[in-house]
């Protein structure tokens, strides 16, 4: 039902401050409807505190608004390239959160150096190469959306798997089976973006951490064997 997707996507959009993930109007969430090929999205430019749910905007997956009077966030077509691409995404989060974003502006990927990043994570959060000069003066939030999509067919990378990308020179993505849980691993992003960069700090050379021990923790948490939880 899209009026429950609204609901869902005007909450996630609303938990953002709240985590510490956006500033101002930063950010944005949208999850999809696949029986219905619609998209519901924040709308562009609207401060959190002020949206309600007439303020979000339905899209079909060409990005032709559907229902609502806003402009879609500017960053849909971003959304719908990744929705289009990876179909068993429900969600998707575009954050600016702090540690994730100098990650993004280093252009460096963050490693996995311990369990915490393993529950979540497959492996390194990939950052995308920079975009050519022709990507970004063409139709840029989709030509961001292809050249994630590019890093993970170049690196053999699951989305599934690795819920999360930075985009270089810009800031993290974070997908899900809904909105809520691409802010779920939006948020688990930053803590362990925050948490590599200060690990390289007390150890600069610091290697990845052993693979049986990424293995153990993300498998038994999303493996077909999971037995994390009840
Ligand atoms: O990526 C950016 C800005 O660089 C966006 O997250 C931010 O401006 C929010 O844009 P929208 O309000 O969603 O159009």
């Amino acid at each position: 039902m899209l009026s429950e997707l609204k609901q869902q996507v005007l909450a996630a959009n609303l938990s953002l401050p709240g985590y510490g993930l956006v500033t101002f109007t930063w950010g944005n969430v949208s999850a999809i409807d696949r029986q219905q090929g619609l998209v519901v999205i924040k709308p562009s430019g609207i401060a959190y505190e002020e949206m309600t749910l007439k303020d979000l905007v339905v899209v079909d997956l060409d990005g032709v608004v559907r229902e609502g009077q806003r402009k879609p966030s500017s960053d849909t077509d971003t959304h719908l390239a990744l929705y289009r691409a990876f179909p068993h995404i429900g969600g998707i989060v575009h954050t600016h959160s702090r540690n994730a974003t100098i990650w993004a502006q280093a252009g460096q990927a963050i490693p996995a150096l311990g369990t915490t990043h393993a529950d979540y994570f497959y492996g390194d959060i990939p950052c995308t190469r920079p975009m050519s000069e022709s990507e970004i003066a063409g139709d840029y939030e989709r030509e961001t959306g292809q050249v994630i999509i590019e890093t993970f067919q170049r690196a053999g990378c699951d989305p599934q798997q690795v819920p999360g990308v930075l985009v270089y020179s810009h800031g993290p993505f974070a997908w899900g089976k809904t909105a809520a849980d691409a802010v779920h691993n939006a948020v688990v992003l930053e803590e362990v973006a925050a948490m590599a960069m200060a690990t390289r700090q007390l150890v600069p050379a610091i290697s990845p951490m052993q693979p049986t021990l990424l293995d153990k923790h993300f498998l038994r948490k999303h493996g077909k064997n999971a037995y994390y939880g009840q």
